[in-house]
């Protein structure tokens, strides 16, 4: 692989677990992005870029929502994909049953359990449990794979998290999922608090990180480290308020930066976030990790005099590995080998001692508020 990334990340110990994964939760947890509501076929187009990318698992809806819903999760089941799909499901037989006329593979049942979410359902512990039990048993008895989230677990008393967790383990459920539902957890906290349950714990954990301080990737890579296996992600990191974990920065830093390679097609990275960004009318910022159109574009003289020479002077990895492309940009900040370099480029020849007066010139058209581009640069060389 293409990247140069800091040799100090290897000196540092990392023991991840040996059987990471990944569900995607775009199509759930992703179309609650408030103003967001993708069609049948949008949601089809997006289930069927991440079975490509090789996304193991899908959250593909939330079959109480409508009909359409269901519908759209039908027609994602029927596509036969190679991943895996689930649906969320509140505490209610009516939610299995729904699940299992959408014919897919598993649901995840979700109950709060903090204090705030049970005086507002005015619930007591014990009754939480009664009534998340019977469903589990029921979804269970149905054949399901089924995953049981704690609502607001990072907020909710440890001893009741450590019961409800370990009464779902007896009725075999196959994950628990640590809900980070509000954000509010540090990295540390989330260590501590894996090491804590995997005392008791020793089915799949999967984290649900939310990003209301941008911690949500950091607090998924800690609590991977701490001994959880699984991460929900969304594409672009959509999501309620600040989102989710974003999927591409998630499997990047993981392959990059910590060397897990999970086997995806990355170079699809690019084309699923765009396709994303266009259904659901929700603009990637120029600068956002990864897909961001800022991300492998350079304008900064000398660092474009370095990308020249070796892109990874000003790069940890190559912009093909996400299906991305290299743009080297003409403004303010510009120097003379990135003139060359368009230059060339256009097939222009132009004798050396007028390069700093197209500089020049390339310098005051920006400073004057504007863009440079091919054309205006081909009449800045006219004129000269
Ligand atoms: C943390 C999360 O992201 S959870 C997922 C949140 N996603 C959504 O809410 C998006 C989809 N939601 C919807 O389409 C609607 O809210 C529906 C169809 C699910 C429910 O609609 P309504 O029946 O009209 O209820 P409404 O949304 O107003 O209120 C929620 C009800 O669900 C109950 N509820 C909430 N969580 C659960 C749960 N895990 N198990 C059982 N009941 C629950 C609430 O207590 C409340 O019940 P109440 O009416 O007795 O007070
Ligand atoms: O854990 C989950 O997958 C569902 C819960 C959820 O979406 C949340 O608490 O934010």
């Amino acid at each position: 692989m293409e990247d140069y990334i800091s040799p100090y990340n290897k000196k540092a110990k990392c023991n991840f677990p040996k059987n990471i994964t990944i569900c995607d939760t775009t199509l759930r947890d992703g179309e609650q992005t408030p103003g967001v509501s993708l069609s049948e076929n949008e949601k089809l187009d997006i289930a069927i870029l991440l079975d490509k990318l090789k996304i193991p698992q899908i959250e593909a809806g939330f079959p109480p929502v409508s009909e359409k819903e269901k519908k759209s999760i039908k027609n994602i089941v029927n596509e036969g994909l190679n991943s895996k799909t689930i649906t969320l499901s509140r505490a209610k037989k009516e939610d299995i049953d729904a699940s299992l006329e959408c014919g897919v593979d598993g649901t995840i049942i979700f109950i709060g359990t903090s204090e705030i979410q049970l005086g507002c359902k005015k619930l007591s512990q014990e009754e939480v449990i009664i009534k998340s039990m019977d469903i589990i048993d029921y979804a269970k008895e149905h054949g399901l794979y089924v995953g049981f989230s704690a609502e607001d677990a990072t907020r909710t008393d440890l001893n009741f998290l450590k019961k409800i967790y370990s009464e779902a383990q007896e009725r075999k459920v196959d994950r628990v999922h640590i809900a980070d539902t509000v954000g509010a957890i540090t990295p540390q906290g989330m260590e501590y608090l894996v090491k804590e349950l995997r005392k008791d714990i020793k089915i799949d954990i999967n984290l649900h990180c939310h990003n209301d301080f941008g911690m949500a990737q950091q607090n998924a890579i800690s609590g991977l480290l701490a001994g959880a296996n699984i991460v929900e992600t969304t594409i672009n990191g959509i999501g309620e308020r600040a989102g989710n974990t974003p999927l591409e920065e998630l499997i990047m830093s993981l392959k990059v930066l910590y060397g897990i390679d999970l086997e995806f097609n990355t170079e699809l990275i690019k084309k699923i976030s765009k396709t994303v960004e266009m259904y659901t009318k929700i603009e990637i910022p120029f600068n956002k990790p990864i897909v961001g159109k800022n991300i492998f574009k350079h304008e900064s003289g000398i660092h474009v005099d370095g990308v020249i020479k070796n892109p990874f002077t000003y790069e940890p990895f190559s912009p093909k590995i996400v299906g991305q492309e290299r743009n080297l940009v003409l403004g303010k900040h510009s120097g003379s080998k990135a003139i060359k370099s368009k230059l060339n480029q256009f097939g222009i020849k132009i004798k050396e001692n007028k390069i700093p007066e197209i500089l020049k010139i390339v310098k005051e058209t920006s400073e004057n508020g504007n863009i440079i581009n091919d054309n205006i640069l081909k009449e800045i060389v006219e004129k000269i």
